[in-house]
């Protein structure tokens, strides 16, 4: 399927700047700082997968991108444009932010398509031309009439999608957009978000599913209560904050004195002649030195996975909750 979405944005302004921003909220328990200094860009053609644990700060910052939520402080600019001061900013943003919710059920998808394509500024020609093209992408060309109510999950997710695409925003946001899907349309879900990439769209998702993140997004951005803790390529980030595993092959038995040096060093001897040690390199040379002169004759190293620099990175000692700071 080729997927030719999105005009090529060739600029080299960021299609994304968002720079300190800051929201509390006062709820009923007290004030919230949700979000405190977050910035994050995004270029052209580029995926940013946007983790953290519930209550981290995700949607507020979503919301604060997209012009729902007013931040107290900090700045967005979309193409360099500011969305609370040019309705036009917003123009340049698409989003499926809660799910399906912004699809009418009593219209067809392609009524769903004309409709919001207008909204969006599209003459109504328009739009139902590029709502007609949007559904044949997405296989949904043979539901153009039905009702959208009638319509299977993943079939409204994906309208929700074509929705957000109807006016060619060169940015677009999308909440959990594999959630609740079955295994085929996450992976057509995937494969469409990295076709919109390759064709110049820039794209901020939030996702609980690591998995996503690891084979969707170019960079993930992690926040923790409120603030960024980590931001990279997904290999950069396993690379640089989470331990590998390390099995190492012993030509021979190692004897008595080594395999206490190594139980000193925490490290698992589950056969005679097999290491299995967790940590980073220096912990790998350690055991190096306390186990000569045994010949290792093999060496295997296991990546740390995303979810495993993820818990990493959102532990924390006091408090493992995990929700925004609360403001003391
Ligand atoms: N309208 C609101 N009024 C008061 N507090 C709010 C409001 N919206 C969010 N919060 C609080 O702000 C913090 C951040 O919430 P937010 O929804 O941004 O987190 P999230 O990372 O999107 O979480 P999740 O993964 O659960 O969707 C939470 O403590 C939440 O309770």
């Amino acid at each position: 399927m080729n997927i030719m979405l999105s005009p090529v944005v060739s600029s080299s302004t960021p299609v994304l700047q968002a720079t300190g921003l800051r929201k509390r909220y006062v709820g009923k328990q007290g004030p919230v700082e949700a979000v405190r200094g977050v910035s994050l860009q995004i270029d052209a053609g580029e995926v940013l997968a946007f983790l953290g644990p519930n209550g981290a700060g995700k949607t507020t910052t979503v919301k604060m991108i997209c012009g729902l939520v007013l931040p107290d402080e900090g700045e967005v600019r979309i193409l360099g444009e500011n969305p609370m001061q040019s309705s036009r900013a917003l123009r340049h943003v698409g989003a499926v932010l809660e799910g399906n919710r912004n699809l009418y059920w009593h219209l067809t998808p392609i009524e769903n398509l004309e409709y919001y394509g207008m909204i969006r500024g599209l003459p109504r020609r328009e739009a139902r031309q590029r709502g007609w093209e949007l559904l044949a992408q997405l296989g949904l060309g043979d539901k153009v009439r039905e009702k959208t109510q009638s319509l299977s999950r993943g079939m409204q997710q994906k309208l929700a999608l074509a929705m957000a695409l109807i006016h060619r925003p060169p940015l677009l946001l999308l909440d959990e957009p594999t959630l609740g899907l079955d295994v085929e349309s996450a992976i057509a879900m995937k494969r469409m978000v990295r076709e919109l990439a390759r064709a110049g769209q820039a794209v901020l998702l939030t996702t609980h599913q690591l998995d996503v993140a690891e084979e969707v997004a170019d960079r993930v951005a992690i926040i923790r209560r409120g603030e960024l803790v980590a931001e990279g390529p997904p290999a950069a980030l396993t690379a640089r904050f989470a331990a590998g595993t390390y099995v190492l092959e012993l030509a021979q038995p190692l004897d008595a004195v080594i395999a206490r040096r190594l139980e000193e060093l925490g490290v698992a001897h589950p056969e005679p002649r097999k290491l299995t040690l967790r940590g980073d390199a220096q912990l790998f040379w350690q055991v190096m030195e306390a186990i000569r002169p045994a010949e290792v004759v093999a060496v295997q190293r296991d990546r740390a996975t995303l979810t495993e620099t993820f818990l990493q990175l959102i532990k924390e000692e006091s408090d493992a909750s995990g929700t925004a700071a609360a403001v003391r």
